[in-house]
């Protein structure tokens, strides 16, 4: 975090808002969701930060694969979400990438739980940027059950 040289107060980073990339992957009317270990009760589509000089697609393959073991197939680009990133709390501009993946999903240490969800569900807490932004998108593009 930068903080303002004269008041010594957080700051945002001139840079612009944190850069997120993560997967939008349904299936049977479902989106894969996941929380981690630092903040459990918040869940989110698996992705994560670029590492520097790192290509959008290229992180979403390294995310995947740290996070769940599988690879993305057929990623396309959904659409870029504007919101407060839910652990770090600064602005944050999420890509998201529509992926189909072949192989059953297995939570790293980091995760703390994996749901597939219809965004019906009333105990799931979600990411402002999922819940606002995500769900409504595949909603209207009828992706979800009813
Ligand atoms: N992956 C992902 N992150 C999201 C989403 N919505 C949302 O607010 N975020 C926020 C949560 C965190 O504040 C930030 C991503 O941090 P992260 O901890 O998952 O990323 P990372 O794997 O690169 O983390 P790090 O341990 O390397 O710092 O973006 C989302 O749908 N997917």
């Amino acid at each position: 975090m930068t903080r303002d040289s004269e008041t010594g107060a957080p700051s945002i980073d001139s840079a612009g808002p944190l850069a997120v990339v993560a997967a939008a992957i349904v299936q049977e009317g479902r989106l894969l969701v996941v929380s981690k270990q630092a903040a459990p009760t918040v869940f989110y589509l698996p992705g994560g930060k670029p590492d520097a000089d790192e290509a959008p697609l290229e992180t979403l393959v390294r995310e995947l694969d740290e996070e769940l073991g599988v690879e993305p197939l057929e990623p396309r680009f959904l659409a870029d979400v504007e919101a407060m990133a839910a652990l770090e709390r600064t602005p944050m501009r999420l890509s998201v990438f529509e992926a189909r993946i072949g192989q059953v999903p297995e939570p790293a240490a980091e995760l703390s739980a994996l749901r597939w969800i219809s965004g019906q569900e009333r105990d799931v807490r979600l990411a402002p940027a999922v819940r606002d932004h995500v769900l409504p998108l595949l909603r209207q593009r009828g992706a979800l059950a009813s």
